[in-house]
């Protein structure tokens, strides 16, 4: 039997403004592993995400392993175990590594996981007081994923972590998810189709602000005409970088310089 799903949203809706920017967002994320969360430039993933954390005004329903969350403010879905990490990384520049990670702790929320952390990040350790700002990309996206790790949070939403990498270090941090997701379920934004093509067992993807469809990702990506139509990439094979002409859609940027390591199943 599958397991219920951890997050369900149905319905999302969200005004800025005037603006009617979610129009109905149905998805779900799974209680294990990773679930990409697709759609061209605009779509409304980041909405998506910021309506499902009440960064943003929003209706519908989100229940978080059945208890609806809706109506909840950041503060206390936070505290109800919802870890973020944001496009932008929110690497706090003049702190050290240490002080980004201790600035993460969550009192109440039981002993910080420094063990996994340190386990999955052995490089993060070894740059505890080095300050954050002179970290690269990688290495600041490693902080930011290790912060959602350190207060056994239930679930991990990750926007758009591998954006502006060197492809070496896609790859890196692709590993450093996919370890992440054995610990804790992921909810991935990514534009990167080889790095979703290994994470995520399940994907949604939106178009206009609404769900344009659900499934198993290997099932899109190997039907050509719907990833075209909903992803606007030209081909889905390994390491293909075919953009879509208007050059806004996604991507198959990961031509790591080390491959992408394969899928067991
Ligand atoms: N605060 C805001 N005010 C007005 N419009 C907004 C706001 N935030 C987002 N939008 C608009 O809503 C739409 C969806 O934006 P969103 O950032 O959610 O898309 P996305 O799928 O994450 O795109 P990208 O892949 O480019 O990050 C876009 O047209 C965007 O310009």
């Amino acid at each position: 039997m599958t397991p219920a799903p951890l997050l369900t949203v149905r319905d999302l809706r969200v005004v800025i403004g005037s603006r009617h920017i979610l129009h109905g967002v149905d998805l779900e994320v799974a209680a294990s592993g990773t679930t990409a969360l697709l759609g061209r430039n605009g779509a409304g993933k980041t909405t998506t995400v910021r309506g499902i954390l009440g960064l943003v005004p929003r209706t519908g329903s989100v229940l978080l392993a059945g208890e609806e969350t809706v109506r909840l403010a950041t503060h206390a879905l936070v505290r109800r175990g919802i870890g973020y990490a944001p496009e932008d990384r929110g690497v706090f520049a003049a702190l050290s590594v240490a002080e980004n990670l201790r600035l993460a702790e969550r009192p109440g929320a039981g002993e910080p996981a420094y063990g996994l952390v340190h386990d999955l990040f052995p490089e993060l350790r070894r740059r505890a007081r080095q300050a954050a700002g002179t970290l690269s990309g990688g290495q600041q996206q490693m902080v930011a994923i290790a912060r959602t790790l350190l207060n056994g949070n239930r679930l991990i939403i990750a926007d758009e972590p591998t954006k502006g990498l060197a492809p070496k270090v896609v790859t890196e941090v692709a590993q450093v998810l996919e370890r992440a997701a054995e610990a804790v379920p992921v909810l991935l934004v990514e534009q990167n189709l080889a790095v979703v093509r290994r994470l995520a067992r399940h994907c949604v993807v939106l178009a206009d602000g609404r769900t344009a469809h659900r499934g198993l990702t290997a099932d899109l990506l190997a039907d050509a005409e719907a990833a075209r139509r909903l992803l606007g990439v030209g081909s889905t094979g390994h390491g293909d970088p075919v953009r879509a002409p208007a050059g806004r859609s996604l991507h198959l940027a990961a031509r790591p310089a080390a491959p992408l390591p394969e899928a067991d199943t």
